[in-house]
């Protein structure tokens, strides 16, 4: 059975994974390339070495760099740049774009300066209705997922009818989505989980021990939670896949971009220095700024996320940034 057409904008890990899923559960996929020589080798090679090495993917792909070609009567359009150049891709997208089609956001960022959501940035930019956007988000470690390791995820849309559609574009035997009207939690919950997967790899390359990181874990949560109610959220929705389940994967896997970045920051290494060992998008390193500034709007307190933007971008060092935490005023749970 055919599914509706799909395009994935961004053929980096998750991209490519989720072009993936989206062929096995029957749908026709086009991937953009920012790189030509990336769209060729999916295409020749059926792999994409620089972000997925070794994966096999389906004939049901095709990949060119050519986006008015890749998005042209696609019915799935979804979104796989870094959060921070989402805006400027999208500008140039925004013509090629079917009437009814649905967007869907697989990034996991709080937009600089502007402090908006993806799904904001989306509705702002291409001024399409609010209920045409949808978030998928959870606990997908794009190497695993590629490797059909089984696991669940969430896709968020205020239209009932937009999750249950892409829920069955994209629900394999090893990828299982649930759907959810919180778009605003779905989010939060992607974007803070990065930070304090920033905390956890710190943490770890501090040598401290597991609980360290639960701590870290559970008031990282209470943190997004607060933020999130602040915005609207569903508090629930943290509990979910979306929360806690990717705050867990992230925080625990050495295959998590962000905990690795937080490794080389532990370790006493500079923002420069960290960046410089990784090719990869680690969301949190920004997004810690953007979040921070979020929470202070709304007066919420998140403590992890202070201390990570130190060590980011101050150049806190590590042990200071744990002392402080320790140390902040007693209080009830
Ligand atoms: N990799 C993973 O396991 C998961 C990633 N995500 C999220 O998905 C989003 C995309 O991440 P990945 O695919 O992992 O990223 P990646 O780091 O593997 O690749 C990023 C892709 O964006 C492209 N790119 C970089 N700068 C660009 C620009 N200025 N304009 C257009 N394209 C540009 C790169 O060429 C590459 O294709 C991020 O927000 C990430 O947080 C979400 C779930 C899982
Ligand atoms: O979002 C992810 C897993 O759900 C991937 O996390 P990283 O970007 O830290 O690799």
């Amino acid at each position: 059975m055919s599914g509706p057409t799909a395009v994935v904008l961004g053929a980096g890990s998750w991209g490519t994974a989720f072009a993936k899923v989206l062929a096995d559960a029957g749908t026709d996929v086009r991937i953009w390339a920012r790189r030509e020589q990336v769209a060729a080798a999916i295409n020749d090679t059926r792999t994409n070495p620089d972000y997925l090495p070794g994966r096999r993917l389906p004939d049901r792909i095709t990949a060119t760099s050519d986006a008015a070609k890749a998005i042209d009567g696609a019915e799935i359009v979804v979104l796989a740049v870094p959060s921070q150049t989402l805006r400027r891709n999208l500008a140039e997208w925004v013509p090629y774009l079917a009437p009814d089609s649905t967007l869907v956001s697989l990034m996991k960022g709080i937009e600089l300066g502007t402090l908006k959501r993806m799904s904001e940035v989306i509705v702002e930019v291409t001024g399409v209705a609010t209920d045409r956007v949808a978030v998928v988000s959870g606990p997908n470690l794009a190497a695993e997922i590629a490797d059909e390791q089984p696991a669940a995820t969430v896709v968020a849309c205020t239209d009932t009818d937009r999750a249950t559609l892409i829920q069955a574009a994209i629900s394999t035997p090893y990828f299982r989505p649930y759907t959810n009207d919180d778009v605003i939690g779905a989010e939060l919950g992607g974007a803070v989980k990065n930070v304090i997967a920033l905390a956890c790899g710190i943490a770890t390359a501090m040598n401290l021990g597991d609980n360290t990181k639960a701590t870290l874990i559970t008031r990282g949560l209470a943190e997004t939670s607060r933020l999130g109610v602040a915005l609207g959220a569903d508090p629930l929705t943290f509990a979910g896949l979306a929360g806690m389940g990717d705050l867990v994967a992230t925080c625990s896997s050495p295959l998590s971009r962000n905990r690795t970045f937080g490794e080389h920051l532990g370790r006493g290494e500079t923002l420069e220095e960290a960046q410089a060992a990784t090719k990869q998008t680690a969301e949190g390193v920004k997004s810690c700024l953007s979040i921070r500034d979020l929470a202070r709007r709304h007066d919420v307190e998140m403590p992890i996320t202070e201390q990570v933007e130190r060590v980011c971008h101050e150049g806190l060092s590590p042990r200071v940034a744990m002392a402080a935490l320790m140390a902040r005023s007693t209080k009830p749970e």
